[in-house]
């Protein structure tokens, strides 16, 4: 087993049920690109590790669009809240006592928790963000990271701010790891100023790396900003240079007909994060119809465990199909097959990890599924197993750029990543004082 996922060697994934339903081989070279796929794939390698595909569905790894995954210790934390009130009572409290230590067991916390659920990428902003991307470079995943830009108005926390970007994006340059990516990460309109706004921007642009921001999140995010400003927020956010085909725009609930074409304008990639969103009770749905129509990407992401409370994509697939369907009447918005797209292609395209489907010439970014589960009986069409019946429990085997990362349900080291990641919450919980 230990060869497994310490091989770097050529992969044969034998006789694997596809989404269509075909038997298929999928051949793997050592650079970890799909070389060949179909009756004839196992020819086009010599392959070191064969897997066993019976008895597997071969879908492409999910990707997650939104979270911040060292949030993984704040899980239980706080619920049942309003969103100001959860972020500026708890989390925020809390999150000052933060260390960087803490950051790098949480993130490997989340991504072991993403790896069991099929994930093999992520889009992340927060804090000690170098910490986060070591955690990403042993765990093995593809990550896009982003350092939370706050400046909250304030001359001298902006400066503060922009060099912690800066440094970010220097280490995550010296790391040379392809798998990880640097983003700009500007929280929010409520929380970041114009000049702020704008430092993102251009930064981003100059770098030529991709921006993470939440965007219209609730109803009063609207409000204030029309009264602050006299414009909506994803007007606000283009007067300063934020939508481009670059920017991943998160929870985008309270967008208005005009915003939505504004982010098709603007080639912007929209996270919906239902599970966060129906929590927090934002009270009303990203208009994912309009979107569509205006050609805005769109994908998925889970926020954080605060707000989920969990990382798993299956889960988050469902509740985006169903959550559609009843915030904007119509049982026909989002089928399985739209929502299976979101949380592969939609997401890869984002982030700029791969097309996010299984080609020819595409990274090999798999998930191995059990066809023989309770969940995937009878299986009748993939996608709607996937989205409608199954959850996270259900993936066996997980590659991403061709690296064993999970086999059988096995992730090396998984034990000593709890037990350090839920001592750094107990920890970190205790040095907050009572908040908890
Ligand atoms: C990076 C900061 O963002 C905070 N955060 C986590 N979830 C949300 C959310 O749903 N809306 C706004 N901000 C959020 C996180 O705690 C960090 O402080
Ligand atoms: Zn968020």
């Amino acid at each position: 087993m230990n060869d497994t996922f310490s091989a770097r060697g050529s992969i044969l994934i034998a006789g694997v049920t596809t989404i269509d339903g075909s038997t298929a081989d999928i051949a793997i070279d050592e650079t970890g690109t799909i070389v060949a796929i179909g009756d004839d794939a196992r020819g086009a390698i010599d392959a070191d590790i064969i897997i066993d595909g019976s008895e597997r569905l071969a879908i492409p790894g999910l990707v997650n669009t939104h979270t911040h995954a060292a949030m993984s210790l704040l899980r239980g934390y706080a619920d049942d809240m309003l969103l100001q009130d959860w972020l500026s009572q708890k989390i925020w409290p809390l999150e000052a006592h933060l260390s960087g230590d803490d950051v790098y067991a949480g993130t490997r916390l989340a991504c072991l928790e993403m790896i069991r659920s099929g994930t093999v990428a992520f889009n992340d902003m927060y804090f000690f963000m170098d910490r986060a991307a070591a955690a990403v470079d042993e765990m093995g995943l593809k990550a896009t990271l982003a350092y939370g830009f706050i400046d909250l108005g304030m001359e001298d926390k902006r400066e503060t701010e922009i060099r912690a970007t800066e440094a970010l994006v220097r280490r995550i340059a010296s790391l040379n790891n392809p798998r990880i990516r640097a983003a700009v990460g500007p929280h929010s309109v409520y929380t970041v100023s114009l000049a702020g706004l704008s430092w993102c921007a251009g930064f981003a642009k100059e770098q030529n790396i991709g921006i993470h921001v939440h965007l219209s999140e609730t109803g009063k995010e609207v409000t204030d900003c029309l009264a602050q400003y006299g414009k909506r927020p994803a007007h606000l956010l283009d007067d300063c240079g934020c939508l481009t085909t670059r920017t991943v725009a998160a929870h985008c609930c309270w967008l208005d007909e005009s915003e939505c074409r504004l982010l098709g304008q603007r080639g912007v990639h929209a996270s919906h994060n239902p599970a966060s969103n129906m929590k927090l009770a934002v009270n009303r749905a990203m208009p994912c119809h309009w979107l569509k129509q205006y050609g805005a990407g769109l994908t998925l992401g889970t926020d954080g465990c605060s707000s989920n409370n969990n990382l798993d994509l299956f889960e988050e697939m469902k509740f985006a199909a169903l959550l559609q369907k009843f915030a904007w009447n119509s049982p026909t918005l989002l089928p399985a097959g739209e929502v299976f797209t979101m949380a592969t292609a939609g997401g890869a395209r984002a982030l700029g990890t791969g097309p996010g489907t299984l080609a020819v010439g595409a990274p090999a970014d798999i998930a191995l599924l059990d066809t023989r589960a309770v969940c995937n009986t009878p299986l009748f069409h993939a996608d709607s197993n996937i989205v409608y019946a199954c959850n996270g429990g259900a993936v066996r085997t997980v590659l991403c750029q061709g690296r064993i990362l999970m086999h059988e349900r096995e992730v090396p080291g998984e034990e000593e990543i709890i037990r350090e990641a839920a001592a750094a919450a107990h920890a970190l919980v205790e040095r907050a004082g009572d908040e908890g």
